[in-house]
């Protein structure tokens, strides 16, 4: 099952309650892609049996832990952030998604690879992952969380997509707003983040990580309609949120000055 959920903003879990709540979670920013908190790494965890071992690897990874209001109150590894049981309790982190279209403004979609923990083999948009704790990733301000999810997805786009970063420059890339969503992947496994929406408009070189990527495409907005309508077709829900909310609208404005009334909102999207 793959539909999302409504949010409800308790205002529960704050900086100094989080790391109670939640004992894998360290109430500090730790600036180290090592696991937080002393605990022990993903690798040989009991709940990451059988995955594919790269994956399991970048479990490791170090989240950023938010308030409902996208103030960061500590880090977590990427495995900690992603169980439901946590994610049931309200656990939430920062995330990214890039939306990138060539200079005929196609949008370049990517099927996920059958190897990921988290919505395997779906389609969805360019590239998604989060920004982490480490140096320039990790602003508070939103002016500074914008600069470092703009790294981040820099960062990604190399890693899934073999995009060069000379490519992807961070000046490129437009902030649009930020969608606060929760969805199950599999009952062990799902997303409850804050998600920057990124737009950049690009042409280039693609040479894709087959252990993120299973294949990609580049769609008009027609087509990528067309897609919506073919059942054995299977896309993400915050992909499906988006592209059924602004996506369409915000597509339409891409490469003009009006796109400019769409871009950074200050505003949290509560979806
Ligand atoms: C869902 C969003 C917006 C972020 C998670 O994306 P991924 O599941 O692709 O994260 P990575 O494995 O790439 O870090
Ligand atoms: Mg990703």
């Amino acid at each position: 099952m793959s539909a999302t959920t409504t949010i409800s903003t308790t205002g529960t879990i704050t900086a100094d309650n989080v790391s109670t709540l939640f004992p894998d979670v360290n109430p500090s920013l730790a600036l180290s892609v090592l696991p937080t908190n002393g605990h022990a790494s993903a690798r040989g965890a009991a709940e990451l049996d059988g995955y594919d071992e790269e994956q399991v690897r970048l479990m490791d990874e170090v989240c950023i832990v938010l308030d409902e209001n996208d103030r960061p109150i500590g880090s977590a590894s990427k495995k900690t952030c992603h169980l439901m049981t946590n994610i049931d309790k309200g656990l939430l982190h920062r995330a990214f998604s890039v939306f990138l279209f060539d200079s005929k403004k196609r949008l370049l979609l990517q099927q996920r690879a059958t190897e990921k923990i988290t919505f395997p083999d779906m389609w969805t948009n360019t590239c998604c992952s989060h920004p982490l704790g480490i140096p320039g990733e990790t602003g508070a301000e939103l002016d500074a969380a914008i600069l470092g999810v703009k790294r981040a997805a820099q960062r990604k786009l190399n890693h899934e997509l073999g995009i060069k970063p000379e490519q992807v420059p961070l000046d490129k890339f437009e902030f649009l707003t930020r969608i606060h969503y929760k969805a199950p992947s599999d009952g062990k496994w799902g997303e409850h983040e804050i998600d920057y929406i990124l737009f950049i408009q690009s042409d280039v070189d693609v040479d894709v990580n087959l252990n993120e990527v299973r294949d990609t495409r580049y769609v008009t907005a027609d087509e990528l309609k067309q897609m919506f309508e073919q059942p054995d077709l299977k896309f993400t829900p915050w992909f499906k949120l988006i592209c059924h909310s602004m996506l369409f609208e915000w597509w339409s404005h891409l490469g003009t000055a009006t796109l400019g009334k769409y871009k950074g909102e200050k505003e949290i999207r509560r979806m």
